[in-house]
């Protein structure tokens, strides 16, 4: 039998939703729904994430193991198996094993989109048919972001991130416009499945991480085949039979774009233009909310029994910070439903992020720039990253470099980043650090094992130190 009214209702089965939904009742008798309107998962498990991950670890070793003395590797990359790969990991775009999870821990997934009606009150449209289900706790949203794409893109049926990590038909040809992650990531594996990739950046690349960083993915894409075009305008996309006949196959005849007042075309046309939060549809205006980006702040619209946790949420639009977000909701409206007070809760904690690039990229923290711009005082180390010979090991072609911002008054760490292989590995010991305001004197005292990449630590505190 179906129940219509559940202690919390979640709209948007993505990571965020899913752990919003987990933490909110565990331990107690306390009922959940989670509406999902495509695949319980959400996009980051079928189509961001995981299918890009799966992807990029192959070609990553292939592209070492071509950079090891000692190691013969004549073919690199077999297209087929790698496809099939990702599709392992998507679990062939079926979410069987998520609704399973849902089950095991008493939630109900309800399949179809959600609608905010009113008050705790939200309409699930499936098929043509309504039923409505109301909280007696809690409403969280979670329905994520979806690809940006601009208006001169529209008509072309382009490729989005969809099409990039869905792919089905490699692109004899493609351009990719924006210099941010996804078109970072996904160059390098258009590029290493043989398709001859253009980037168009209208600015910089990775433009929110500090200069140095973009510089050595640009240096790695280009020896990957990738032309990389920075700071160029775009004007006049056009494309013939323009189709978007499914995710990851041709989505019509060549794209033309006008590149600083040249014409370049291709066969496929991917757009990586960024993401906006899904708040379409969501029946905000019913409840009194007029500008979604209210839902970055507690109680949006003034609703104590509304939450906003991952993409939707107007913050860092990252799965594991999504996730926190969800595990904090979740621990407060179950502290909430006992009567007692939540456990406490910090505004200080950094973002990291790992970018699977070739060389890789961890960061957390304040880059340079960010702490220029708020006005701190501090230290910037930075060293090759090879100078640790853990990392010098990894491959022959190894090369990056690592840096600390360290505050001077307190000299606890703000911020690091690593370029480099694996480097995506070594950013959470800088995370710990900086959560735990470990100063730079105690951290003279972690001692780093001997000959692991984590020695780079060693190498930056030395130069910190005057050594
Ligand atoms: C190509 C790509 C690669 C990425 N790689 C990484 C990475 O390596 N690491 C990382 O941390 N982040 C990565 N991200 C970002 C990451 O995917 C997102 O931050 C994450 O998916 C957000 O999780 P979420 O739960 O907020 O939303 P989503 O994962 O977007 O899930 C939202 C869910 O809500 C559902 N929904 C939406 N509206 C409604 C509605 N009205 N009713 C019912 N259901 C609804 C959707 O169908 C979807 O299932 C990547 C993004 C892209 C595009
Ligand atoms: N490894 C990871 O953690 C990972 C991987 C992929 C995506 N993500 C997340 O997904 C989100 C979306 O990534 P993204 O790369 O799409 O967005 P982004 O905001 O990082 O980059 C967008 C890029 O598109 C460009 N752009 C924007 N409008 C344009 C226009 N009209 N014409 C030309 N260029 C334009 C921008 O200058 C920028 O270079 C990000 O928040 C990112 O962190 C994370």
């Amino acid at each position: 039998m179906t129940t219509d009214t559940y202690d919390v209702i979640v709209i948007g089965g993505g990571p965020a939703g899913e752990v919003a939904a987990q933490f909110a009742i565990a331990g107690s008798d306390r009922t959940a729904a989670i509406i999902e309107a495509e695949l319980l998962g959400g996009e980051c498990s079928y189509w961001a994430c995981m299918p890009s991950k799966a992807l990029l670890r192959p070609i990553e070793v292939a592209t070492t193991a071509r950079n090891l003395d000692g190691v013969d590797v004549a073919d690199g990359i077999d297209t087929a198996k790698l496809l099939a790969r990702r599709d392992t990991w998507t679990s062939n775009y079926s979410d069987a094993g998520q609704r399973k999870w849902a089950e095991g821990i008493d939630i109900d997934v309800i399949s179809g989109h959600g609608r905010i009606t009113g008050d705790k009150t939200v309409v699930v449209t499936n098929d043509g048919t309504e039923r409505t289900v109301t909280a007696r706790l809690a409403v969280v949203l979670g329905t994520g972001s979806t690809a940006t794409v601009p208006g001169p893109y529209a008509d072309l049926a382009p490729w989005t991130s969809r099409d990039a990590t869905g792919i089905r038909e490699v692109p004899e040809s493609i351009i990719v416009v924006g210099g941010g992650v996804v078109a970072c990531e996904s160059a390098t594996w258009l590029a290493a499945l043989g398709s001859t990739v253009t980037m168009l950046v209208r600015g910089k690349v990775l433009r929110t991480l500090d200069d140095f960083v973009g510089e050595a993915v640009i240096e790695g894409l280009t020896t990957a085949g990738v032309d990389v075009r920075t700071g160029v305008s775009i004007t006049s996309p056009t494309r013939e039979n323009a189709d978007d006949a499914g995710i990851g196959v041709s989505h019509g005849g060549p794209v033309t774009v006008t590149v600083d007042g040249e014409p370049l075309t291709a066969a496929e046309i991917l757009v990586a233009a960024g993401r906006k939060p899904a708040v379409d549809g969501l029946g905000l205006d019913a409840i009194g909310i007029d500008d979604p980006s209210q839902l970055s702040a507690s109680k949006p619209g003034g609703h104590d029994w509304l939450y906003a946790v991952g993409d939707v949420s107007y913050g860092p639009m990252l799965t594991h910070w999504g996730k926190y977000q969800a595990r904090l909701v979740g621990q407060r409206i179950s502290a909430a439903a006992q009567g007692r007070t939540p456990p406490p809760e910090r505004d200080d904690v950094p973002v990291p992020q790992a970018v699977f690039t070739d060389p890789q990229v961890g960061s957390t923290g304040l880059t340079a720039r960010e702490a220029d711009e708020k006005g701190l005082r501090t230290t910037v180390v930075t060293q090759p990253i090879t100078a640790a010979s853990g990392i010098g090991l990894l491959r022959d072609d190894a090369t990056g470099t690592a840096q600390l911002v360290i505050d001077d008054d307190d000299r606890t760490l703000l911020g690091a980043t690593f370029v480099g292989p694996e480097t995506g590995e070594l950013i959470h010991a800088a995370t710990i650090a900086i959560v735990g305001k470990v100063t730079v004197d105690d951290l003279w005292h972690a001692v780093p094992s001997y000959p692991t990449g984590s020695e780079i630590w060693l190498r930056l505190l030395e130069k910190y130190f005057g050594y």
